[in-house]
């Protein structure tokens, strides 16, 4: 589905590399989160694999079958939601399964004629939600789609987005700062840490699905009770943060 081997990433007139040595694979189906503290570099890796920078040493093999969702839900403004779902069809039109995603996500039938700015935050990251999923990606990578959301939409797009990922199966990466979000939807977290970034730790999340609040910290107290130094030092790693810093 998606093997990135990679040597090094240096940014043009960088002294030194932001990434290096790490080795990343999503499996066919798989729902992998990558977890690291800001500016470590986890959007410009998955750059790299989304192939919109091919500066890099090193190999990736990856579906060229790609859906992306980003912080921003950068749906294009002059389109109505139909001609923003269309524009990722290959037969340039909302098919039915758009219009099932569509209603999925919890949007009505008239807000297929309305532009985005007609429609508040938590409606365009649906809209975007549900045209990362419209082509049928075989790889779906998605860069903090739910920051910056009030608490329980983003618990409710989080949820929309297991139930889809259940029902197509696509490999996800899905990268966030935060971590109990990864040990919501994980079956795998891969760690990001250090100068320049590498992988620290891959955490295998075992619980089943859908994981309550209660079970999210039960995880995470194993997970910084083997790894108490995982995120020592680090800003930005959500609630965690605190207990583990103390
Ligand atoms: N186009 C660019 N040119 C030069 N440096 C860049 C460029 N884009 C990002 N960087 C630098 O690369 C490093 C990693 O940035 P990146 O956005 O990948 O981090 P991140 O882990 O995704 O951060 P965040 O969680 O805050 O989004 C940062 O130091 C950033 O300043």
């Amino acid at each position: 589905m998606m093997h990135l081997q990679l040597a090094r990433k240096t940014w043009p007139g960088a002294d030194s590399a932001v990434l290096a040595d790490i080795e990343l694979h999503v499996a066919a189906g798989e729902f992998v989160c990558l977890v690291g503290p800001s500016g470590c570099g986890k959007s410009t890796l998955l750059a790299l694999i989304a192939g919109l920078d091919a500066e890099f040493s090193g190999t990736l093999r990856a579906s060229a079958d790609l859906g992306l969702l980003f912080q921003t839900p950068r749906l294009m403004p002059w389109l109505t939601v139909r001609e923003n779902l269309a524009l990722v069809l290959p037969q340039g039109r909302c098919d039915a399964h758009a219009l099932e995603l569509l209603a999925a996500m919890g949007l009505d039938a008239a807000t297929l004629d309305r532009y985005p700015g007609q429609l508040s935050g938590g409606q365009q990251r649906r809209v975007a939600l549900a045209r990362a999923f419209a082509a049928r990606p075989r790889l779906l990578l998605l860069d903090e789609p739910f920051v910056s959301l009030d608490a329980p939409v983003a618990q409710r797009l989080r949820e929309l987005l297991l139930a889809q990922w259940q029902a197509e199966r696509p490999g996800v990466l899905f990268v966030t700062h935060d971590l109990d979000e990864a040990l919501t939807l994980a079956d795998r977290i891969v760690f990001l840490g250090g100068a320049p970034a590498q992988v620290v730790l891959e955490w295998r999340c075992g619980v089943l699905r859908p994981r309550s609040p209660a079970a999210v910290a039960g995880q995470r107290a194993v997970l910084l009770g083997a790894h108490p130094d995982l995120l020592a030092g680090r800003r930005g790693c959500g609630p965690a943060q605190e207990s583990a810093d103390g």
